[in-house]
């Protein structure tokens, strides 16, 4: 197993007025092995989402390190965090974030102009697989209003995915779904996880925390309980009772 994510002391506080801070994450130590499917659970307001921000760069830790890959990426200067996020992780949210005045296949391109590791033609046509491969290839010229919550966030996993990245992030992906686009989205996150990207998404969904593979809690900034489940296999239809353990391991805990 390698070590892609590691996480060790992180600290974060934010100022609460004058002379007072507020600490949102407290002394974490976690890893991630390349490949892995790990959901985050968690009371409201527990850090989850201030988990993933920390230890994917996207927002500065108090104290502590992360490695990103066996780089201290808490050292690294902003420059070069952003190249790294937009090379190397891919991150999908509950909004989408998708650009109104750009059709569909060019949001998805966007940030692999930014790369600027391939020419137009190979990027197209990554982003063209890439749209068919999630059923929405007939999009491509539509724009963000012609789509329906369950294909944005089918664009927005093209996006993320564009530039190949070895890890996926996710807050919430699919927190403004119904359930049935819940389950197709985490079938396509099932695959692509299958083809070696690991993945870490923030949820409160039993449903959607059932499919990954390990579970890490939290409760008032500290991570409680590390839980493995092994890899959901699709064809042995057993997600009712992944989803039955893990609302027993949710209720043990007083969540
Ligand atoms: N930039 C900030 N400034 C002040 N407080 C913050 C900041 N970011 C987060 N917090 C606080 O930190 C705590 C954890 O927030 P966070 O969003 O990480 O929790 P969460 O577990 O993801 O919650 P939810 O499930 O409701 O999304 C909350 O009390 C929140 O108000």
């Amino acid at each position: 197993m390698t070590t892609i994510l590691e996480a060790k002391d992180v600290n974060k506080s934010v100022a609460m007025g004058e002379n007072e801070e507020q600490r949102i994450l407290k002394d974490i130590n976690l890893q991630l092995q390349k490949g892995e499917f790990v959901s985050i659970m968690g009371p409201s307001g527990s850090g989850k989402s201030t988990l993933l921000y920390n230890i994917s760069g996207m927002d500065k830790i108090s104290t502590g390190s992360v490695y990103f890959n066996g780089k201290q990426i808490s050292e690294f200067p902003e420059k070069e965090l952003a190249s790294l996020r937009l090379t190397k992780m891919g991150f999908i949210f509950q909004n989408i974030h998708l650009l109104k005045n750009l059709n569909l296949l060019d949001n998805i391109i966007l940030s692999a102009y930014l790369a600027q590791n391939s020419n137009r033609e190979t990027i197209n046509h990554r982003a063209m697989s890439l749209m068919k491969k999630m059923g929405i290839d007939g999009l491509a010229e539509h724009n963000i209003t012609q789509a329906s919550g369950g294909q944005l966030q089918r664009i927005a996993i093209c996006r993320a995915l564009i530039n190949n990245p070895d890890i996926l992030f996710g807050d919430e992906p699919t927190g403004a779904l119904n359930s049935k686009s819940t389950h197709e989205i985490m079938d396509i996150l099932g695959d692509i996880n299958a083809t070696g990207t690991t993945i870490l998404l923030v949820t409160h969904d039993v449903k959607v925390a059932a499919r990954s593979e390990r579970v890490l809690f939290m409760m008032d900034g500290h991570l409680v309980a590390d839980k493995k489940m092994g890899k959901y296999d699709k064809d042995k239809q057993d997600l009712k009772a992944r989803e039955s353990r893990l609302a027993q391991w949710l209720t043990e805990m007083g969540f």
